[in-house]
């Protein structure tokens, strides 16, 4: 990719933009700083090795809770002092029903859904790992299905369709393949959008480039470009300290990083979230979030998916508009910035993702990926119905 910076300093640095405070950003970026942290504090490249904290850290900081109620099992146990059951399917279907009363079925709900988006402009954003993709041990063979794909692709030529995920951009370009999407990568901190509408493209984060496989001239927003010798070194610190836990894995996202514990024993748990929290520390300018049973670290400026699908409206011209409607599809903790955005500006309808019932800010659901397919494949069934 070539890049062609309007700017030099493309975080943090610059002063105010008056004419980008519609999107909230660049100043608010700086909303979680905490104090102590310097970008510049010249300790890039060196592996703290400290005493290990105690382990009541973990736990008194709820870090351990969190991991074990990250991706919950299909079945409910139930337990008694004497004896562990798996709840009857009955019990738990029940349970499913009467959480779909609050976040009902989007395939069911689809008349409702297209009432409301009918003349109206849609927009699709799509999580990945979940949402295209079943969940799987291996976080590198979290392949999409070609039926999938195409379903996708078709999604796009019909409606302006990006795809936001926790993965790096490069790497869910990789998963996707599709070059007719739009790619937000490391939680929306890594966005590819497209240059046409106005002033999301002059903004200071923005970084003009042209795409070489798409060969189109794009917009690349990156807020937290500053912070990326930090996350490799944090990377690399986290593999040397994980290195002697079975099963932990460590993803390096650029501009975030991931330590899944999956594949590690439950014993172990509170060992790996022990090491993070210690090498958090010496981090006061990066934060810890959770997803599915991953402990994702990334920067503590305020920018997440709900910020990404703002700016992606914003660009493609479709922002503060009566007739868009938009539509977010995702399975975790970090959609649910999307969903509350959505909520809060009544941009158009969450979707969760999710065969268990869990709180949400959602307003429908599906069960798993197989039911996003048949999502996708109805909007594009009714669109073409539309347009013939
Ligand atoms: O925002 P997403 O696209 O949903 O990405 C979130 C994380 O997804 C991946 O991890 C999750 O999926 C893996 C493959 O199914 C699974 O093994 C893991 O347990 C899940 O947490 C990805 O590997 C992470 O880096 C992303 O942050």
């Amino acid at each position: 990719m070539e890049l062609t910076s309007n700017h030099s300093s493309p975080v943090l640095t610059d002063p105010i933009p008056v004419n980008n405070s519609r999107l909230g950003i660049h100043s608010n970026l700086l909303s979680y700083q905490q104090s102590g942290g310097s970008l510049s504090s010249g300790k890039y490249m060196t592996i703290p090795r400290k005493k290990p904290g105690k382990l009541e850290d973990v736990w008194s900081n709820g870090w351990l809770e969190a991991m074990r109620s990250s991706s919950p099992p299909r079945k409910r146990l139930i337990k008694d002092k004497d004896f562990t059951i798996e709840a009857a399917a009955d019990d738990f279907d029940i349970a499913y029903c009467s959480w779909m009363i609050k976040y009902p079925s989007a395939l069911k709900s689809f008349d409702q859904i297209l009432k409301n988006a009918k003349n109206k402009k849609v927009a699709v954003f799509l999580d990945y790992d979940g949402t295209l993709s079943p969940i799987v041990d291996d976080p590198d063979r979290a392949f999409m299905s070609d039926s999938m794909r195409s379903a996708a692709r078709d999604v796009a030529k019909y409606f302006p369709t990006a795809i936001i995920s926790g993965r790096s951009r490069d790497k869910v370009y990789e998963l996707v393949g599709l070059t007719e999407l739009y790619y937000a990568g490391s939680h929306g901190m890594d966005i590819m959008g497209p240059m046409s509408h106005a002033e999301s493209g002059d903004h200071p984060n923005c970084i003009r480039s042209t795409d070489q496989q798409q060969g189109k001239e794009v917009n690349l927003f990156q807020p937290a470009r500053e912070f990326i010798p930090m996350i490799d070194e944090v990377f690399k610190t986290l593999v040397e300290n994980t290195k002697d836990i079975k099963g932990a894995n460590v993803e390096n996202h650029k501009f975030c990083t991931s330590v899944h514990y999956r594949n590690v024993e439950e014993k172990n748990w509170p060992t790996i979230a022990q090491r993070v929290h210690d090498i958090l520390k010496d981090y006061p300018r990066l934060r810890l979030t959770h997803g599915r049973k991953v402990l994702e670290i990334r920067p503590v400026i305020d920018w997440n998916k709900g910020k990404a699908v703002e700016f992606l409206l914003e660009s493609l011209g479709l922002s503060d508009r009566d007739d868009v409607l938009a539509i977010y599809i995702g399975d975790d903790k970090t959609d649910e910035d999307a969903f509350k955005v959505f909520r809060e500006r009544n941009l158009g309808y969450g979707i969760l993702v999710s065969s268990v019932p869990k709180e949400s800010n959602a307003f429908f659901s599906v069960r798993d990926p197989s039911e996003v397919k048949k999502f996708l494949k109805a909007l594009v069934t009714w669109k073409k119905f539309e347009k013939a």
